[in-house]
């Protein structure tokens, strides 16, 4: 069994809260995507935390620098969930761990682009990250990568954190990913591409809860 989470990448505001407002009853996670996020800043999350109060919302800040202060604003404005980069520089990684459990929400790290994806796990687990997050970005996907091989890395360490997979993730794909040890299984463009983004996410979400 696995949670789902439904990336929000589109730009405008208004789309953005429709989209969520269709998908929201069948998925775990509502996701504000980075590009979303910084183009609409705190408010949207703001209108998210107000108008779907049964839904986990994470904000994918990927953060770079300044992690406390950085993820501050958006876990008291209701995130449960806030990510960093694991490129970063681990003081940032341990601020934005740090401020997650002052607000008693979670930190995710962003494995994408880390080089040695096994060594950073243990070094952010060690540090208490609550979530690992295997993300092959948009870029990497056009260039032909997925994160089949990351996830299968990652769960052998058996390090008891949950485990996060993004990247072109489909209702064709998800037991799989559910199958290999992900704890939460994110879908972006298999929901906001699809005709009916209502009816992709119930069977990606039926697929991954079984
Ligand atoms: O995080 C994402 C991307 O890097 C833009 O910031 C996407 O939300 C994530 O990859 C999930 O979307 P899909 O890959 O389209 O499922």
């Amino acid at each position: 069994m696995a949670h789902t989470q439904m990336a929000l990448d589109s730009l405008d505001f208004d789309a953005t809260v429709a989209l969520a407002t269709a998908t929201a009853p069948h998925v775990d996670i509502l996701e504000i995507g980075t590009p979303c996020i910084k183009h609409n800043g705190i408010k949207l999350l703001e209108t998210l935390r107000a108008k779907f109060p049964n839904n986990k919302i994470l904000v994918d800040l990927k953060t770079a620098d300044a992690g406390f202060y950085e993820a501050e604003p958006f876990f008291k404005a209701g995130a449960d969930i806030v990510t960093v980069l694991g490129v970063s520089d681990i003081g940032t990684v341990k601020g934005v761990i740090d401020v997650a459990n002052k607000y008693g929400k979670k930190a995710q790290v962003d494995l994408i682009n880390v080089a040695d994806k096994v060594a950073k796990t243990k070094e952010v687990a060690k540090l208490g990250a609550h979530i690992i997050g295997i993300h092959t970005g948009l870029d990497q996907q056009a260039a032909g990568q997925t994160p089949f091989a990351d996830l299968a890395a990652i769960a052998a360490l058996n390090l008891g954190v949950e485990i996060s997979v993004a990247g072109g993730v489909k209702a064709a794909t998800t037991a799989q990913v559910r199958d290999a040890g992900a704890t939460i299984i994110v879908a972006g463009a298999a929901i906001y591409g699809a005709a009916d983004p209502a009816a992709a996410a119930a069977e990606i979400t039926a697929i991954a809860h079984a």
